[in-house]
């Protein structure tokens, strides 16, 4: 089958959602924002904005977590995404990487990253081999170590496994949820490098961070979550020079100097 053109291809819409968890707590109200077709838009914001809420309304997840979007409507390309059903959302080509690097620890990294093609049945197992390929080429820490138990890699050979088992899902729109979290400075730095390649190679990422610097340098379009709601918006390169988010996010002063 030939390549949709560009634009065709599926961008991501969330359109307006509210989401819920359990009977009262508002976690999301009225949010939109749109990842399109190879792009990737980082979602900033403090601890309980709601940024993890968002992207397992996106992947599915929520009902794992008793949440619901109780308003407004998520789209990858023509298929409705309802926040409860994470295998439709894989199937249509979006994977989320959970904050935390939960990996498998009692399983080896083989294993695991075979973990992460299950559920994908009507697969042909050529294009398995191909996923797991790029996943080889892009992580070669992993290649070197097929056989070690998963929990007992390095935390950042842990987040590296835990991208490349959804990678092993071809996802078109990634959506990765702070993955710097807990690392070195020089890992968080080939974190970063392997989020270019692997949107280089045509994956869109959807980005949730608390290291705006990383998120800022990644991204084409930045959204600011404040307590459930989208306060700030707009091209990266812009909202990396607003103060708010010099002073909030950046660490910085409004003169430019770094925070005491
Ligand atoms: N399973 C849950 N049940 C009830 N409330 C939840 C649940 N998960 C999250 N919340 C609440 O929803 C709000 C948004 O949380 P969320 O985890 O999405 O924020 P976040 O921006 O990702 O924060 P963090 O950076 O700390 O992960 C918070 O008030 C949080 O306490």
């Amino acid at each position: 089958m030939p390549e949709a053109p560009p634009d065709e291809a599926p961008a991501l819409h969330v359109e307006e959602i509210d989401v819920t968890y359990g009977r009262a707590l508002s976690a999301l109200r009225s949010v939109s924002l749109t990842v399109p077709h190879g792009g990737v838009v980082a979602l900033l914001g403090a601890n309980g904005a709601g940024k993890t809420t968002l992207l397992r309304a996106v992947s599915g997840t929520l009902r794992l977590h008793r949440g619901a979007v109780t308003a407004g409507r998520i789209r990858y390309g023509d298929t409705v995404l309802d926040g409860r059903d994470p295998v439709a959302a894989v199937r249509a080509g979006v994977v989320q990487v959970p904050e935390g690097r939960r990996v498998f620890a009692g399983l080896s990294v083989d294993e695991n990253l075979r973990a992460g093609g299950l559920g994908l049945t009507r697969r042909a197992p050529a294009q398995t081999r191909r996923a797991r390929d790029r996943v080889l080429t892009l992580f070669p820490r992993l290649a070197e170590r097929p056989h070690q138990a998963a929990g007992l890699l390095s935390g950042g050979e842990q987040q590296m496994l835990a991208i490349g088992r959804a990678l092993m899902a071809s996802p078109r729109l990634l959506l990765l949820d702070e993955p710097s979290l807990g690392l070195a400075p020089l890992m968080v730095d080939r974190i970063a490098q392997v989020v270019r390649e692997i949107n280089a190679q045509g994956t869109a990422v959807l980005l949730v961070e608390q290291n705006a610097g990383m998120a800022l340098s990644l991204a084409d379009h930045a959204h600011v979550l404040e307590v459930g709601e989208v306060r700030l918006s707009g091209p990266a390169a812009e909202l990396a020079r607003t103060d708010a988010v010099r002073r909030l996010y950046l660490g910085e002063t409004t003169d430019g100097q770094g925070a005491a």
